[in-house]
């Protein structure tokens, strides 16, 4: 064995498991992957599923740092063992058997940069990591979360196609962190419990392209249309809220992994057979002319069992949809044209 690899047990014994409400007999195994597992994201994240019933067995990549994180990480008193993979000669242990694989690697933004300003270093690593995914986990359903993800999805799929292994409904760009936003910002303006909020995101992962529909939003509010307005252009500016507020510092990390494990969270639900597990995420899509298309979706034994459509949108939202049309189709567009000329 491979001397950085590390394999530690969990410790919780099955009764204070049963305690805690859940057995681990009751669910099933489910190996989860997070690839980048040592940066802002991956660490909390893999915390996060490291503290998830659902999870069985969790390995944790990147090109460094993972011993330490993995053996932090498998001291938690929960179910899963935790084994922690460095460098590509490690990428193909870390997939292998994967059910869920989830993507935080990647540089984050600066002050003053455009998600797109990733695009050059992250779309490389994007087409790295999905090509051996396509070789030792083919069937695993992919949370990217990599920057720019209104590009970096469709480079997954284009990879997969190549390698003659997509399935449209295992690829989900990760946009769950649009949806927390909105409904922490709808619920301290409305002043409600946030945990009563709900609110479709739509659209994409950038700037305009995020769509919140306020106009669903349950619990109802009476708010003004420039509320409406501001809650919007918050929702869209809540990445580099962050970005500015961290001063060079990188990007969202702890929301981020909180939105990641939710999402992750909803589709090994899904994979598990729980009905009606409905998260927003950008996927493969028919419901705009845009091949991909962030939307309420249904989460299943295979993954995708149905993208849901927009619904009613008031008159500020399918403005808001038509300006976001030109720049998610060329972010898309730049995607797979970058998946196949190199
Ligand atoms: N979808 C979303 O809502 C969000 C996406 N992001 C994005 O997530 C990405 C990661 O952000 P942070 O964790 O803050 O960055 P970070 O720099 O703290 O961590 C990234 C990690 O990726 C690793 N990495 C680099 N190349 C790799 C490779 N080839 N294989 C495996 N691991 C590799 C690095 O070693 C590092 O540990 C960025 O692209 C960021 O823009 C961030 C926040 C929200
Ligand atoms: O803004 C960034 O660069 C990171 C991100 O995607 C987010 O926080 O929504």
């Amino acid at each position: 064995m491979l001397r950085s690899v590390l394999r530690r047990s969990s410790t919780a014994s099955a009764s204070s498991l049963l305690r805690r409400g859940y057995s681990s007999e009751s669910h099933p195994e489910r190996k989860v992957a997070v690839l980048g597992a040592a940066g802002g994201i991956g660490q909390p994240l893999a915390l996060l599923m490291k503290l998830n019933p659902l999870v069985s067995n969790l390995a944790l990549y990147d090109i460094a740092g993972t011993p330490g994180v993995a053996t932090d990480v498998s001291h938690v008193n929960t179910r899963s063992e935790v084994a922690g993979y460095m460098g590509e000669e490690q990428l193909g242990q870390a997939l292998e058997g994967s059910d869920v694989v989830i993507i935080p690697a990647g540089v984050p933004r600066k002050p003053g940069m455009t998600r797109d300003d990733l695009f050059n270093i992250n779309a490389g690593i994007v087409k790295s990591l999905c090509t051996a995914i396509a070789k030792y986990c083919p069937n695993a359903l992919v949370n990217m979360i990599s920057n720019p993800v209104n590009s970096t999805v469709p480079i997954a799929a284009e990879v997969f196609k190549k390698a003659g292994t997509y399935d449209e409904k295992k690829l989900f760009g990760v946009t769950t962190l649009d949806v927390v936003r909105a409904k922490t910002f709808f619920a301290g303006k409305a002043k409600v419990s946030v945990a009563d909020v709900n609110i479709p995101v739509v659209g994409g992962h950038a700037g305009i392209t995020i769509l919140p529909l306020f106009s669903q939003a349950t619990p109802k509010a009476n708010f003004s249309d420039e509320d409406i307005q501001a809650l919007t252009k918050r929702t869209q500016d809540g990445g580099t809220e962050v970005v500015e507020a961290k001063a060079g510092k990188g990007s969202a990390t702890l929301s981020m992994a909180y939105a990641g494990a939710i999402f992750a969270d909803a589709c090994l639900k899904g994979l598990n057979g729980v009905p009606d597990v409905i998260e927003c995420s950008f996927v493969q899509s028919s419901i705009t002319e845009l091949s991909f298309f962030a939307s309420k979706v249904k989460l299943g034994k295979n993954g995708v069992e149905e993208v849901l459509g927009l619904g009613p949108l008031s008159d500020y939202e399918k403005q808001g949809l038509e300006a976001l049309m030109p720049e998610l189709k060329s972010s898309i567009e730049k995607g797979i044209e970058f998946a196949n000329k190199s």
